[in-house]
């Protein structure tokens, strides 16, 4: 049986299976959350500002590729403030309408996280600016000629949006947010400590090392890292003695597929083949997708992303090459200049 690749264990998404595995482990205040020092610091201040004032803190714009903690932000905002969070995101608003509802059902600083910001729609982006700015919405009334806009004034609250694409907000919306983080991958350091705080909520014994181990192969994510981590639970349970130590790590690993760098069978499919078939590139992604067996789209969205953060993989303006640093991962060598001319 073939996988679907978006099934492999370090794709970044999550669906609502795992977000219900996720929710014991989230930090529930910016103490308990690990590295992001700057946005953290910054935030803090923010929120600490608003307390002591007493009034609802600006509008809070938080970017960065997913599992990076968004959503945890969004949670940990809303518990520091010590009130409610409310949770929606652009594609479940279809209409302006189903955004006024929420909007005029909000309480006095209550926050209002929206996730993939980026993708609401146009009528209801321009009543959100209205509402963040002016903090007031427009019922609109009848229908047609005869429809008319009442405006009702809302309570003050903290939109918090997020979004993996900041470049796609447009600017009106973007300005409207007094503060915005950006989100960065963790280093192996800060996702050895996020596994070790998740091990110990899980009540699992994790070496140090295996930490360590893990950490290294969770491609900068913290959603990467927990989600190795309960795979690594389950072969200790069910193969060792359920001690998580680094030869469990490991053997488990194998089994997942997961090499040392955090690539899986897909993404060494494609850079081996970049380097087998095509001697290293250039080539274009249509030919390269047809030598996997995947569909182009797949191997643009899935797998090259990390190989080209990774500095595995460099695109040209006459296709998809493989570094020196792919050649090494794969344990080949490179074509020299006189294998290229007379290979
Ligand atoms: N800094 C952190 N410290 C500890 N755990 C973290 C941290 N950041 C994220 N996590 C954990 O990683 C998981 C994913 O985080 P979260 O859902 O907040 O990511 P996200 O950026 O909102 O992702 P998406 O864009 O897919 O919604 C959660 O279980 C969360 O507890």
């Amino acid at each position: 049986m073939e996988l679907d690749p978006a099934d492999s264990v370090v794709r970044p998404g999550a669906d609502d299976l795992e977000r219900a595995a996720e929710a014991a482990l989230r930090p529930r205040h910016l103490d308990e959350f690990v590295g992001q020092k700057v946005v953290r610091e910054q935030l803090s201040l923010v929120l600490q500002a608003a307390i002591g004032r007493g009034r609802a803190p600006d509008h809070v714009l938080l970017s960065g590729p997913p599992g990076l903690g968004k959503t945890t932000l969004a949670m940990i905002i809303a518990a520091e403030l010590g009130t409610s969070l409310r949770v929606t995101s652009g594609p479940a608003i279809q209409h302006a309408g189903d955004l006024a509802a929420i909007l005029s059902s909000l309480e006095e600083n209550e926050v209002l996280f929206i996730d993939e910001i980026h993708r609401l729609a146009r009528p209801a982006e321009e009543l959100l600016y209205v509402a963040m700015e002016d903090f007031r919405v427009d019922v609109v009334v009848g229908k047609g000629a005869g429809a008319s806009a009442i405006p009702l004034a809302l309570p003050p609250f903290t939109v918090v949006g997020a979004t993996t694409r900041a470049g796609l907000l447009p600017a009106p919306l973007r300005d409207r947010f007094g503060f915005t983080g950006h989100l960065d991958f963790y280093a192996d350091d800060e996702l050895e400590r996020v596994l070790l705080r998740s091990a110990g909520l899980l009540g699992v014994p994790l070496a140090h090392e295996a930490a360590a181990e893990i950490a290294s192969r969770s491609r900068g994510t913290p959603r990467i890292a927990n989600r190795l981590l309960r795979r690594v639970r389950d072969w200790a349970q069910v193969r060792g003695d359920g001690t998580l130590s680094l030869e469990a790590a490991r053997a488990a690993l194998e089994v997942y597929e997961v090499d040392r760098r955090g690539l899986d069978r897909l993404d060494r499919s494609v850079l081996t083949a970049l380097c087998t078939r095509f001697g290293g590139g250039p080539v274009g992604l249509t030919t390269l997708a047809v030598a996997v067996g995947e569909e182009p789209e797949t191997v643009e969205t899935v797998a090259e992303p990390f190989l080209v953060r990774e500095g595995l993989i460099g695109r040209t303006p006459r296709g998809r090459v493989a570094t020196a640093e792919a050649w090494t991962h794969l344990g080949l060598s490179a074509p020299t200049a006189a294998d290229t001319l007379f290979g």
